[in-house]
């Protein structure tokens, strides 16, 4: 059984696929936050921008992964062009298996991952994106890239082994202080140039 919180169609808007259009697959539950407002300041991830709770207007519960491959088909409106899903929460590697990685493929579809970096990632993934979380377990040190929110009061860039990424990026953490996190971000980028500015272009043009 999968449970997922909304299934939609958009472009990627952060990291080195920005701009690709892309099946999202936005699963419900997440392992540093329960997502409910009342939890935030006692959860170890405490800036999340995203309602990852139960299952949406978009979302369902499904029971295998050959139904979820389908639905996930079903929303794919780009044609012939290069088919890619983009398996994000909540926390998708508490969900993501072996079987839903094997559907999705068999439905033509490359495979990207977005996860905080707690849970080890299976076998299968075509692109994967690590953001770590302060005070959390880091496991998965490797991957396509790494986008690390800034600033996070614990994990200053410096402190982040990024040797295991092809990408590098610094994400300004959004809320009430974003323009200054943007403006920071910049700054640490123009400074360590192995650092490299993630605007969340979804949020500037208006995508989901
Ligand atoms: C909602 S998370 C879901 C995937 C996974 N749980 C994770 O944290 O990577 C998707 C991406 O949004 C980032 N993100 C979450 N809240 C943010 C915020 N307030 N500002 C900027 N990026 C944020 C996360 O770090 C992650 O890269
Ligand atoms: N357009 C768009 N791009 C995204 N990249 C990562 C997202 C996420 O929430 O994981 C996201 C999202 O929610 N929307
Ligand atoms: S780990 Fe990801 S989904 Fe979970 S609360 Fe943090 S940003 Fe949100
Ligand atoms: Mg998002």
């Amino acid at each position: 059984m999968y449970t997922v919180r909304e299934l939609f169609y958009t472009l990627q808007g952060e990291g080195a696929q920005v701009g690709r259009a892309a099946v999202f697959c936005r699963f419900a539950g997440c392992n540093l936050w329960s997502g409910r407002e009342a939890d935030r300041e006692r959860a170890v991830c405490r800036f999340c921008d995203t309602d990852f709770v139960g299952v949406g207007p978009d979302g369902g519960r499904f029971a295998d992964a050959a139904s979820l491959a389908r639905a996930i088909a079903g929303c794919w409106q780009g044609g012939d062009g290069a088919r890619l899903v983009v398996f994000t929460g909540g926390e998708p590697l508490l969900q993501l298996d072996a079987a839903l990685i094997g559907a999705v493929h068999a439905a033509g579809f490359k495979i990207a991952v977005e996860t905080n970096g707690t849970l080890e990632a299976p076998d299968g993934i075509d692109w994967l994106c690590v953001s770590p979380k302060a005070g959390a377990d880091w496991v998965q040190r490797c991957g396509d890239e790494i986008k690390l929110v800034y600033p996070q009061p614990g994990l200053i860039p410096a402190a982040v082994d990024a040797s295991g990424f092809t990408h590098a990026w610094l994400q300004p953490m959004d809320g009430p202080d974003r323009a200054a996190n943007t403006q920071a971000a910049i700054d640490y980028c123009l400074q360590h140039p192995r650092w490299r500015l993630s605007l969340q272009n979804h949020k500037l043009v208006g995508l989901r």
